[in-house]
């Protein structure tokens, strides 16, 4: 009898916390329907993505709940969170979730969180450029950026918002004005330019793409892509033709999937991927893990240019260690330069909006 009535309080405190308008009364009420779930919970880190109702960010959210290196997973968008968060919350992984929505909840999502994700923002539609993003982006990565800064300066940032190569700019201005940038922990994620070069590379060796590597350099726009197929592992070579397709399909790889997707908006599920995979090594270097290397979009003093995408080998405290760009083949310090050219307008025009 006693069990029975002991049963049937647990089952109404859940049922309580499950009212979708619950979302809308407050942090408290969402802190403690996490907590409902939080017995079973795993030690590890508290996860934030910020976009989570969006193309990446659902997929994103689901492969972050299946990592066990993660305790607790906040999940915050201007819309749509209440379902996203009902759906991943039923996943019997470890991590705890607890959804977020609207921007007087931003403060509660971020509070006490050691990584954050950032794919909020608006995708590309065929015949625009990145950098057509800009006008929308830069204004959400500034609010996001300052709450990082007042909520969980410490926390690694994973930002994935386009045009990359301006909005790491603009985080990194927002945090120098807080008095929290910390260069090692602001990170540009590159790793869809990574992914689709193993991915190209494997295709014409005719091999396993899980057993190739190509570092990709630069930045995360066209010609600011460069992949060092001279650098490829397993060491191999490639005729002149061959070089010329791989660096073009590598750098138009996000055009071809918006092409694909005609009006639909851009890649979501290969970069969900590829952010859980980068994330998951941000993860295992904040846990100590030795030998964790990764391209990543950083604050660099490889070039003349103050970011720059190289390898950077991730640990307790983020990019610990940048990377050289190595040797390069002809084709590649051309490539270089073009890259250059392009970046140094990028990063200045996201400087500039913080700075105006
Ligand atoms: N770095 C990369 O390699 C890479 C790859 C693919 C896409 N992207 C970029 O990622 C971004 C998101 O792409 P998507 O396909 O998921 O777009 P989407 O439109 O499907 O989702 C974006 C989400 O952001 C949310 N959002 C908008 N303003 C917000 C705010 N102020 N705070 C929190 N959330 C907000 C939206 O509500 C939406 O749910 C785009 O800028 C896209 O260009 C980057
Ligand atoms: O191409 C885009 O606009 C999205 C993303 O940057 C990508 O590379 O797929």
């Amino acid at each position: 009898m006693e069990a029975r009535a002991g049963a049937n309080q647990r089952i109404a405190r859940i049922s309580a916390h499950l009212q979708p308008s619950n979302f809308q009364e407050g942090s408290d009420v969402l802190l403690k329907r996490g907590e409902c779930r939080a017995k079973g919970g795993a030690p590890g880190f508290k996860v934030a993505i910020l976009g989570a109702a969006g193309g990446i960010g659902q997929s994103l959210s689901l492969l972050m709940k299946m990592n066990p290196l993660v305790s607790v997973l906040h999940l915050y968008d201007v819309v749509n969170t209440p379902g996203v968060t009902a759906d991943v919350s039923h996943m019997d992984t470890g991590a705890v979730v607890r959804g977020f929505l609207g921007q007087q909840q931003l403060e509660s999502a971020l509070t006490g969180m050691d990584l954050v994700i950032i794919p909020a923002g608006v995708p590309r539609k065929p015949g625009m450029t990145r950098d057509d993003l800009f006008k929308i982006n830069a204004g959400i990565v500034r609010t996001l950026s300052e709450g990082i800064a007042k909520c969980c300066p410490n926390a690694i940032v994973n930002l994935i918002s386009n045009p990359v190569n301006s909005t790491v700019a603009i985080a990194a201005e927002v945090f120098k004005k807080a008095g929290t940038y910390d260069p090692k922990r602001l990170l540009g994620v590159t790793t869809l330019d990574v992914v689709r070069a193993n991915t190209f590379v494997a295709e014409i060796l005719g091999v396993d793409p899980r057993e190739v590597d190509v570092p990709v350099v630069g930045g995360h726009a066209g010609v600011t892509i460069l992949p060092l197929l001279s650098q490829v592992k397993p060491p191999s070579s490639f005729t002149a033709e061959e070089t010329e397709y791989l660096t073009n399909r590598i750098q138009n790889g996000g055009t071809e999937v918006v092409e694909a997707k005609a009006g639909a908006g851009s890649a979501t599920l290969s970069m969900a991927y590829a952010a859980a995979k980068f994330a998951g090594a941000c993860l295992r270097g904040l846990k100590g893990e030795a030998g964790v290397v990764e391209c990543a979009f950083v604050d660099s003093q490889v070039t003349e240019l103050p970011f720059f995408a190289t390898k950077v080998r991730l640990g307790r405290a983020g990019a610990e260690e940048v990377y050289q760009l190595g040797p390069l083949n002809e084709y590649e310090r051309i490539g270089l330069e073009k890259a250059k050219r392009e970046l140094a307008g990028s990063i200045q025009k996201g400087v500039e909006f913080i700075r105006k």
